[in-house]
């Protein structure tokens, strides 16, 4: 989790308040109360906090579309409000925001063209971020079709178009499947190894836990706790050792040396196997499911990460798309045609030359294969709506 932070502060808070007033200027909804935080380059910030606890109004202060009752706020050491410094931002909202009847493609240029990109790096980045963010074979599909998680993906493509220093993600893993989610917190820990800064909003607690350094949390607009994970949730009165599998025999004598030493074996002692991340074992699991069997529809896998966001990709993410594009390899492969049966010269000579007429049983067979090749090709095309049905979701 350890990454090169600067001391550069990204945002600054201090004394932080929102007040949204009614429509006589009363005050309806203290959303935000007082609140204190830093976050420094580099740092992957989660900003924690039940339903109505202010998160979403924090954020919206710091891009400027709210600006605050009282307190400082500084993003870049500027006013939120400041235009040009929004160009280094990069957001995706809870909801995605989309224009249904652009594809793919054509929503990241829109976006990229926003930001004042030039057509050549707005179809290279666009190209990019769909291959990252396994949306390629999509390109071309309005993104009113995608399902949820599709979506996301496009979403989290149009955050990053513009290379921005400070991405803001709200939810990015909802609607996404177990890979999906996994792919994101790869990319998000890719971002901040290059310096980039994240600030994640998510209910989903295991998804922050992997990637944040530091959390703030909220409840009724004010801080409840703050600090760097690691710090925060270690237990520290605790010790936990891991080791290879222990013989019964072992085990109790430790209980014993143990017990000697001042541990109560029944209150303070706990001996068992670790268990496995739900996550990894899932992932594990679609692995090998995908080096054995056909494709999917939907979001793919994500591809490789563009060269300006990231050097390389994560071992698991690799291995993942390793396996897929085996399997493409495998499916693309030419059909391996069953081998010719070999004319017998002689028997054509004594026919004069000429092709034997077909029998009766030979025309049967020609129509029944004519007849199962036909089916096939319905079954396809059947497939194919289903296909395109499901990706409507
Ligand atoms: N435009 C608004 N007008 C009035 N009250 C508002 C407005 N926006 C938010 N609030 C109130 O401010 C409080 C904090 O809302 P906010 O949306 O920041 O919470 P949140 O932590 O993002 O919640 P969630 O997890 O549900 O997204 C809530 O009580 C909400 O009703």
């Amino acid at each position: 989790m350890a990454n090169k932070q600067t001391d550069n502060i990204v945002v600054e808070a201090v004394g932080l308040t929102k007040v949204f007033k009614d429509f006589w200027n009363r005050p309806k909804a203290r959303a935000v109360n007082g609140i204190d935080f830093t976050i420094k380059q580099g740092q992957v910030f989660g900003l924690l906090g039940p339903n109505g606890s202010g998160k979403s109004t924090t954020v919206k202060m710091i891009l400027g579309l709210l600006y605050p009752t009282r307190g400082v706020l500084k993003v870049f050491g500027e006013e939120p409000r400041n235009v040009d410094m929004k160009s280094r931002i990069g957001y995706l909202p809870e909801e995605t925001y989309l224009y249904r009847y652009l594809t793919a493609m054509e929503t990241l240029d829109f976006f990229g063209a926003l930001f004042g990109l030039s057509e050549e790096m707005r179809r290279e980045r666009g190209e990019q971020l769909l291959n990252m963010v396994g949306l390629a074979h999509a390109f071309n599909r309005p993104v009113g079709e995608f399902s949820k998680g599709m979506a996301r993906r496009i979403g989290l493509a149009q955050a990053l178009v513009n290379d921005p220093d400070l991405v803001i993600l709200d939810e990015p893993t909802s609607g996404l499947d177990p890979i999906g989610c996994r792919e994101v917190k790869d990319v998000i820990r890719l971002l901040a190894s290059r310096g980039k800064t994240i600030i994640l909003c998510s209910h989903l607690l295991a998804d922050v836990q992997d990637v944040c350094d530091d959390v703030l949390v909220l409840y009724g607009g004010k801080v409840r706790a703050s600090g760097p994970l690691k710090s925060i949730l270690s237990e520290e009165d605790k010790t936990r050792m891991v080791c290879p599998s222990l013989s019964d025999n072992t085990v109790a004598e430790l209980k014993q040396w143990l017990a000697a030493k001042g541990v109560k074996s029944d209150a303070e002692l706990k001996i068992d196997h670790p268990i496995r991340n739900l996550e990894d074992f899932f992932l594990e699991v679609v692995r090998q499911a995908r080096e054995q069997s056909v494709d999917t529809a939907g979001a793919q896998a994500g591809g490789e990460i563009p060269d300006y966001l990231a050097d390389k990709g994560t071992a698991v993410l690799n291995a993942l798309r390793r396996s897929e594009m085996a399997q493409k390899a495998m499916t693309d492969q030419e059909p391996v045609k069953p081998a010719e049966p070999a004319i017998d010269m002689s028997k054509l000579e004594k026919l004069g030359g000429s092709a034997p007429a077909p029998t009766a049983a030979e025309t049967a067979a020609d129509e029944a294969r004519d007849a199962a090749a036909e089916k096939e090709a319905q079954a396809e095309k059947a497939n194919e709506k289903l296909a395109n049905l499901l990706g409507k979701k």
